[in-house]
């Protein structure tokens, strides 16, 4: 029987307050409010993507930008998905994407080594999207890399569109992030070992 990776969280600071639920081995389904809607498509598609299963309340300081509240977004979703991991028994470890949304092209490799880091190969041509500052991308990943406890490397390796290319970064990390929490077999015992064998 697999046990349930789930995770449920509440963080309340001066800035912000979130509650965020994560089911690793979901349907992809999602209800996210962060008051930022493109923040919210972005996180809709990571759901969906990945195939986790994520509930989000997110109420920040807008009034002063949208940082706080997407940076305490990432540090949330991160030890949420360190939470639902657990010890990593079984899991393939790693994981690699590309995913393209047009003429946009990421590529994302994870590996959930238990050591934090971000490398960030990503640039935007506009500074916003919708209401949101597209600096923030960065540091939401950071906050998730680094609360999450995983190495994230995202490279944006063709796009001319804004929207086109944090969407497909976006996909790329769910992508590879299934892939890296997926059951491997090997791992779990499922394939014999090859000793003994030859
Ligand atoms: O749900 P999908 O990821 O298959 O499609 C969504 C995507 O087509 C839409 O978000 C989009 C299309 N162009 C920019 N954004």
């Amino acid at each position: 029987m697999t046990e349930t990776r789930h995770a449920r969280l509440h963080r309340a600071t001066s800035e912000t307050d979130i509650t965020l639920a994560l089911s690793l081995d979901g349907q992809g389904r999602s209800t996210v409010d962060s008051g930022i809607g493109f923040f919210d498509h972005m996180l809709t598609a990571l759901a969906k993507h990945g195939g986790f299963d994520l509930e989000l309340v997110a109420k920040g300081d807008l009034h002063i930008d949208g940082h706080h509240t997407v940076e305490d977004v990432g540090i949330v979703f991160g030890q949420a998905f360190r939470q639902a991991i657990g010890d990593k028994r079984g899991i393939e470890r790693f994981g690699h994407a590309l995913v393209p949304l047009d003429e946009a092209l990421c590529e994302a490799v994870v590996d959930i080594s238990g050591r934090p880091y971000l490398a960030w190969n990503v640039t935007f041509p506009r500074e916003k999207i919708g209401t949101m500052d597209t600096e923030l991308f960065e540091e939401f990943f950071r906050a998730f890399a680094m609360s999450a406890h995983i190495a994230l490397h995202l490279t944006c390796k063709a796009g001319t569109n804004a929207h086109h290319i944090a969407e497909s970064g976006f996909k790329a990390v769910a992508r590879a992030l299934r892939v890296a929490v997926s059951m491997d077999p090997r791992a779990a015992g499922a394939i014999p070992s090859t000793k003994g064998v030859l």
